[in-house]
């Protein structure tokens, strides 16, 4: 199965990262961009196979992976639609490209799925929704599902859920890491070095996150279990909630959402 990225930039380089720490040859995978400089060091970095046009690529593709940004999506797949067939597996990355603008594009017999996933993907830890407008256990549909359950977790969502789930998923590393530079700055601010302070805040966050998937319990009870009766944790609590935590969360993803439904 040979598997072709059009566009190889963040998001195709996580996943193809991903790809190849965990089981997948390098040779398998055929990569093309806009620049040759990029997608041809890049390719001989992990032993993939660069491709000099789209055109090329989509032919000697099984799986077919767009990419590319939003704004251009539509005019690359009109690039290669004479070059796919139903034979072939469309997996688009795109924000805010439908299963039905891209069959416009491909024709309805095409099979294509739409995902989002996040760059965590990289180190196999990725969160992924998938979706299509057919039964996604079957062929071709099996073998794009997989690629994403093999670096990280998939879940299959409707059509309607994918501007939240891509702000709450897509978007949000970077608001966690906002978090985590957050934390390692206040610990600057008390004396620690930068370095060693991300370090103890990366960590926390990460226990934290397994903590609240292995526990029974819900993160308020996690909290209180922290906040001891007249503690310091409490007081920072507080002061945090004063200063619009929760709220500027919230917002966040509010704008994040707003902005894919605007595009
Ligand atoms: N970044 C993320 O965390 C996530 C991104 N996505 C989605 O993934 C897609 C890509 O995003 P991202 O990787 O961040 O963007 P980048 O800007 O990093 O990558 C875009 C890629 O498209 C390539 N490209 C541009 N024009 C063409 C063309 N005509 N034919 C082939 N390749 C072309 C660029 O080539 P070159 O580098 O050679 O110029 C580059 O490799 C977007 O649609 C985004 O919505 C989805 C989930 C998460
Ligand atoms: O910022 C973006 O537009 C993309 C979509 C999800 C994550 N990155």
């Amino acid at each position: 199965m040979k598997i072709g990225f059009v566009g190889v930039g963040n998001m195709a380089q996580a996943i193809i990262k991903g790809m190849v720490e965990n089981g997948y040859n390098g040779s398998d995978i055929l990569v093309h961009s806009a620049h040759k400089s990029n997608y041809e060091s890049f390719a001989k970095e992990l032993d993939l196979v660069p491709v000099d046009n789209n055109l090329d690529l989509v032919d000697q593709s099984d799986i077919v992976v767009l990419a590319v940004k939003p704004n251009i999506a539509l005019i690359v797949l009109d690039e290669i639609k004479d070059k796919m067939d139903q034979t072939k597996l469309l997996v688009s990355l795109v924000s805010g490209l439908s299963v039905n603008d891209m069959k416009m594009v491909l024709g309805q017999d095409q099979p294509v799925l739409r995902t989002m996933p996040n760059v965590n993907v990289e180190i196999g830890a990725g969160m992924t929704a998938v979706v299509s407008d057919q039964n996604l256990d079957t062929a071709p549909y099996a073998a794009g599902v997989e690629i994403f359950e093999k670096i990280g977790s998939s879940i299959e969502i409707s059509e309607d859920d994918f501007p939240a789930f891509s702000a709450l998923a897509g978007s949000s590393p970077a608001y966690v890491y906002l978090f985590i530079d957050a934390l390692s700055r206040a610990g600057v601010k008390y004396g620690f070095t930068k370095e060693t302070a991300t370090k103890i805040a990366a960590q926390v966050v990460a226990g934290s996150a397994k903590m609240v998937q292995e526990s029974e319990d819900i993160p308020y009870g996690l909290i209180d279990k922290v906040s001891s009766p007249g503690g310091t944790t409490v007081a920072g609590l507080l002061a945090m909630e004063e200063a619009g935590l929760s709220t500027a969360v919230v917002k966040g993803i509010d704008a994040t959402i707003a902005k894919e439904l605007r595009e």
